[in-house]
C-alpha cells in the first residue's frame, strides 16, 4: 500500500507584475490518498482541481507545504504517479501498441519484452487485437482506453487523470466509467480523478473531494460505496434513482453551487 500525501499545500501564482502582488490559487490543503482509493475531485470552473493535480504529479511546486509519496517528498514528475489529460495525447506517428510501449522504452526494456507487455495492456483495456492500428483509426473511446494503457505501462502507484472522459458522448462516457472502474479494481493503482459531472464523481469514487474557489479550498471529503455496487453488477439505473444518491447528489450540487460564492467571485 503506497500514499500520496498533500500536507498544508498552498500555491500562488504570480499576478500582475506592475502591482507584484501574487494570487492564492490553493491553500492548506491537506489530503492523503492511498493507493486502493479512487478519489474524485469536482468543484466549479477556476477552483484550483487542475492545480491540484498538477501539483500531485509534480509539474508545479507548492508555495508552501509538502507534497509526498510514502513519506518521501516529491521532487518532480516520476513513473510512480501517471497522468492521464483529457486530450488523450498519443503520438499519432506510433500505432497503438508503440504508444503503451513508449514509456516502456524510456525504461530500456528489451523490443520483444515491450511489445508482450504493450499486448497484455492491450488486453486489459479490452482492445486485444488494435495494437497494430493508427491511433487516428481509433474511436475517441478507444484513444482514451490506448491513453490508460499508456499510463499503466510504467506500473505506477497512482493514476491521476484530468477530466479523460470530458470529451466523450454520453454512452461511450458511461462505458468508459465503467472500464475505469474496471480497471482500477484490477490493477491495484490509486486513482484520483477530476471531472466536472458529480454523477461520474459519486459513481466512481470510493472518496469524493470538493473544492470551493478564492483560493480553492477542501469543503468536503466524503466516503463512498455506489462504485463497488455497480461493479457488483448493479444496474446503474438502480443505484441513481436511490435515496442515498440522490441525497449526496443534492449535497454536492448545493456545495459547488454556492449563490453567495458564485456573486464573490
Ligand atoms: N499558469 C498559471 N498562471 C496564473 N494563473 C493560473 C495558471 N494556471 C491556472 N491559473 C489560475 O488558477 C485558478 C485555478 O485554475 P485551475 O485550472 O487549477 O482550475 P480548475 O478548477 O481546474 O478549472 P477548470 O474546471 O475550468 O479546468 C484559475 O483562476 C486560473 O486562472
Amino acid at each position: 500500500m503506497s500514499i500520496l500525501s498533500l500536507q498544508s499545500v498552498s500555491l500562488n501564482f504570480p499576478g500582475d507584475r506592475r502591482r507584484q502582488d501574487a494570487r492564492r490559487v490553493l491553500d492548506n490543503l491537506t489530503l492523503h490518498i492511498a493507493s486502493d482509493e479512487f478519489v474524485t475531485v469536482i468543484g466549479r470552473s477556476g477552483s484550483g482541481k487542475t492545480s491540484l493535480l498538477n501539483l500531485a504529479a509534480g509539474f508545479l511546486a507548492p508555495t508552501e507545504g509538502r507534497i509526498l509519496v510514502d513519506g518521501k517528498e516529491i521532487d518532480g514528475p516520476a513513473a510512480d504517479r501517471a497522468v492521464v489529460f483529457q486530450d488523450d495525447a498519443l503520438y499519432p506517428w506510433l500505432n497503438a501498441r508503440d504508444n503503451i510501449a513508449f514509456p516502456l522504452r524510456l525504461h530500456g526494456i528489451a523490443k520483444e519484452e515491450r511489445r508482450r507487455r504493450a499486448d497484455g495492456l492491450l488486453a486489459k483495456v479490452g482492445l486485444e487485437g488494435a495494437g497494430d492500428r493508427n491511433i487516428w483509426e481509433l474511436s475517441g473511446g478507444m484513444r482514451q482506453r490506448v491513453g490508460i494503457a499508456r499510463a499503466l505501462a510504467s506500473d505506477p502507484r497512482f493514476l491521476l487523470m484530468d477530466e479523460p472522459l470530458g470529451a466523450l458522448d454520453a454512452l461511450t462516457r458511461t462505458r468508459m466509467q465503467q472500464f475505469l472502474l474496471k480497471v482500477w479494481a484490477e490493477s491495484g493503482t490509486g486513482a484520483l480523478l477530476i471531472t466536472h459531472s458529480i454523477d461520474e464523481a459519486l459513481l466512481l469514487a470510493t472518496r469524493v473531494i470538493t473544492l470551493t474557489p478564492n483560493p480553492g479550498r477542501i469543503t468536503a471529503d466524503i466516503p463512498l460505496s455506489f462504485g463497488k455496487r455497480y461493479l457488483a453488477g448493479e444496474p446503474l439505473a438502480e443505484i441513481k434513482a436511490s435515496t442515498e444518491f440522490k441525497r449526496l447528489h443534492d449535497e454536492l450540487t448545493s456545495l459547488i453551487h454556492d449563490e453567495n460564492e458564485e456573486e464573490a467571485a
